[in-house]
């Protein structure tokens, strides 16, 4: 486990957690005055109460949590959202409802999940051309290969 400073900017804010012992993500908390009401599409940053130092060559990724995307169709439309390490200031969740019905965000709920991940970063060496490949600049489906031809009955 990496140790990972966290300081409340809020003294009100749940800390993510990890919900079970191999949870990929940490669950992470509205940190609110009052609840807030997202109408049908349309978006809510809605504060967390924490900032976060997190080590170089790391990154945390927002990410929704399924059962409010099931149930509710609530989702973040930047996930996964980008935490960068050299970011210090509050964590803030955006939220859009996709759904038809508003839908209430009050404090303590969860609403997002936390990943942290190694990110890479490059140097780009800019050249005249680029190697061959098989695909060569076939993308967006040029396989051909659809669902249909999986299936088996
Ligand atoms: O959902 C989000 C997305 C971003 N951030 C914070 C952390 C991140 O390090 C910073 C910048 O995010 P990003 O690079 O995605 O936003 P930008 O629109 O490119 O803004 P900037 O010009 O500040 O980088 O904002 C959040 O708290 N929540
Ligand atoms: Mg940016």
């Amino acid at each position: 486990m990496i140790k990972v400073k966290i300081v409340r900017v809020n003294k009100k804010a749940h800390l993510p957690v990890y919900a079970t012992a191999h949870a990929a993500g940490m669950d992470v908390a509205a940190c609110l005055d009052e609840p807030v009401l997202l109408e049908p599409f349309s978006t809510a940053l809605i504060p967390s109460g924490f900032a976060i130092e997190l080590p170089e060559g790391y990154e945390a990724q927002l990410r929704p949590r399924s059962g409010l995307a099931l149930k509710h169709l609530i989702s973040l439309p930047n996930s996964p959202a980008t935490i960068d390490a050299d970011y210090r200031g509050e964590v803030k969740v955006i939220l859009v409802n996709y759904g038809k019905e508003s839908f209430t965000v009050a404090h303590g709920d969860r609403i997002a999940q936390m990943v942290v991940a190694r990110v890479e970063r490059v140097e780009f060496e800019e050249a005249e051309e680029l190697s061959f490949s098989q695909r060569g600049d076939g993308g967006f489906g040029h396989t051909g290969i659809s669902a249909v031809h999986f299936r088996t009955h």
